[in-house]
């Protein structure tokens, strides 16, 4: 069967994506495309495979059926709830992820300490990176994700773990790098796809929202929409939960 291509601008591409791990079912028959400059919320209970679809868009989970098409081009980053902080300074965290990617040395260095400043963590940028707050590792794992100058940034659930004040500042910076505030002036906007239980921060940040339910993708709405709109009963209900 053909099956028609894309359209252009078009960052993923899934068709029909299952995941099953032994006998559950994470993902069942998930269509899903995301273009440039998207600002896509996942969300759903627990359970409902939010990590799991973004660990199928950044290719860390095959599907075991359906296609997963991803612009060949792009850039990723992926921050991860609780950030893998290396035993090192904050500056060695992200000049790291810098020379992996074939930067010299002394200049990845460089860029390292331009991407803490853009987080506001310049002062600390010796201190090992395992003894920083979990609001400040967050912000790490955010400064060495946009040193990499991504087009796409997938976010699975970043300020689940973090008190008030770190969230809106990981909040903020989120933001930022959505609408393509450099530190150096503007640059390209990212694409973001970021898991939240959190229906406040999805409101502020998103372009759109996708409500998961049992591996199901059961609304695909513009925020307002997705807020304002008419909503399938258990999105509906979830919703509801959420804001209580
Ligand atoms: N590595 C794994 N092995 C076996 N089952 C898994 C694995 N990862 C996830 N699952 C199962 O797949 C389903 C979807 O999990 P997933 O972590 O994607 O959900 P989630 O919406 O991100 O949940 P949460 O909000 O708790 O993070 C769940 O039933 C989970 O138990």
């Amino acid at each position: 069967m053909d099956v028609a291509p894309a359209p252009a601008g078009t960052l993923f591409d899934l068709r029909g994506v299952d995941v099953r791990y032994g006998r559950v079912s994470a993902l069942t028959g998930v269509q899903l495309r995301v273009a440039v400059g998207e600002r896509v919320a996942l969300v759903g209970a627990n359970g409902s495979g939010k990590s799991t679809l973004l660990r199928v868009l950044h290719g860390l989970v095959p599907p075991t059926a359906g296609q997963v098409h991803s612009d060949a081009g792009q850039r990723q980053a992926m921050l991860f709830q609780r950030p893998h902080m290396l035993r090192t300074s904050a500056l060695n965290n992200v000049a790291l992820g810098l020379w992996l990617r074939r930067v010299r040395w002394s200049q990845a260095r460089l860029q390292a300490l331009v991407a803490l400043q853009r987080v506001g963590l310049q002062d600390v940028a010796q201190q090992n990176a395992r003894t920083l707050s979990g609001g400040q590792q967050q912000r790490l794992a955010l400064a060495r994700a946009w040193a990499l100058r991504p087009d796409v940034l997938l976010l699975d659930e970043p300020t689940a773990s973090l008190d008030p004040h770190a969230k809106r500042e990981v909040e903020a910076l989120m933001g930022d790098f959505a609408a393509g505030h450099g530190a150096a002036g503007p640059h390209l906007p990212v694409t973001m796809v970021f898991s939240s239980h959190n229906l406040g921060q999805v409101k502020r940040l998103a372009s759109r929202v996708v409500y998961l339910e049992h591996g199901r993708a059961l609304a695909d709405l513009p925020v307002h929409d997705f807020f304002n709109g008419p909503l399938p009963e258990a999105a509906r209900l979830f919703v509801k939960g959420e804001l209580v």
